[in-house]
């Protein structure tokens, strides 16, 4: 009998039926990652690759009850949180954090599922600017959710790097601005990190309507890379590189916003 153990990751996100985002692309994420991971869901979607079509926010007594468990009996490496719901949920996922000290935190602050779908109710924006942001080791919106949390077009290079020094600014301590809602042959997200250093990191454009949960998976593999003692710019350098291949290498399941495949890095064992 052989026993190994791997780093414990925590994922506080929202359920996806279809398979594709939320919770379940963080928990494949992870795994092919070789991390463990454990989760604990802040409300249930009924979803596929078309739409949203129900949410169900969870109790709050059910979400302190499942941190309870979990910082009962494991040993958490790294957390994210995904897809909060509203101001009620965000304040609770706060408090958990705060008593468990969870850390390092990386905050993808899920505002629109990719149908078009509201993830988080408009009036929890300024609860995650003011009680979530300042508590992120990464925060990674995409370009709407950057727009949104800093109340400004980001359509330049120069936005990219006003908007994330806005971010940054409200307390997260390094910030990734998504570009893949932008236009053009590539693909670039801006990266601040802590002491100032940024970069961009680019890569092609894949023309794919393929790309549900691309944000999840992205969070979800650097929250991995975190737990195994990868630096902040090497882990967000891997995850750029995990979901890339991902997309990359597409899988057919359903009609619309399809999956990413979570196998695409299998095998190669420099990386993971
Ligand atoms: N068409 C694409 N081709 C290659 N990479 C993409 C594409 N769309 C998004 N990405 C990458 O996927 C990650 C998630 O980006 P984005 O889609 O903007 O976030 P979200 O899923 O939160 O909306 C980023 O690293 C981005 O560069
Ligand atoms: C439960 C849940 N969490 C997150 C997303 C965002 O993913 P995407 O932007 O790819 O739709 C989603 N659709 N559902």
């Amino acid at each position: 009998m052989v026993e190994q153990q791997y780093p414990e990751v925590l994922t506080i996100a929202g359920s996806d039926s279809g398979g594709g985002a939320g919770i379940q692309a963080d928990i494949k994420t992870m795994q092919a990652c070789h991390v463990y991971s454990s989760s604990i869901l802040v409300a249930i979607t009924a979803q596929n690759t078309l739409d949203v079509q129900a949410v169900l926010p969870m109790p709050i007594k059910m979400i302190n009850a499942q941190f309870a468990s979990i910082y009962a009996d494991f040993d958490i490496k790294a957390a994210k949180t995904g897809m909060l719901a509203d101001s009620q949920h965000v304040r609770c996922v706060v408090k958990n954090i705060k008593q468990y000290h969870i850390t390092p935190l990386i905050v993808d602050p899920v505002m629109v599922a990719k149908g078009g779908t509201r993830l988080l109710t408009q009036e929890a924006i300024e609860t995650i600017i003011q009680d979530l942001i300042p508590l992120a080791d990464i925060v990674t919106p995409n370009l709407p959710e950057a727009e949104a949390i800093t109340n400004m077009r980001i359509i330049s290079k120069a936005d990219f790097e006003t908007a994330a020094k806005k971010i940054a600014a409200m307390g997260a301590k390094n910030v990734i601005i998504k570009g893949g809602h932008g236009q053009g042959k590539t693909v670039s997200d801006y990266v601040l990190l802590a002491d100032g250093h940024d970069f961009w990191l680019s890569g092609d454009r894949y023309d794919t309507k393929r790309k549900h949960g691309t944000g999840d998976t992205l969070s979800s593999a650097i929250t991995s890379a975190l737990a195994k003692g990868y630096s902040i710019e090497k882990a967000i350098r891997f995850g750029k590189k995990f979901v890339d291949m991902a997309i990359k290498k597409g899988i057919v399941v359903g009609h619309g916003h399809g999956p990413l495949n979570h196998w695409a890095m299998q095998g190669d064992h420099d990386e993971i």
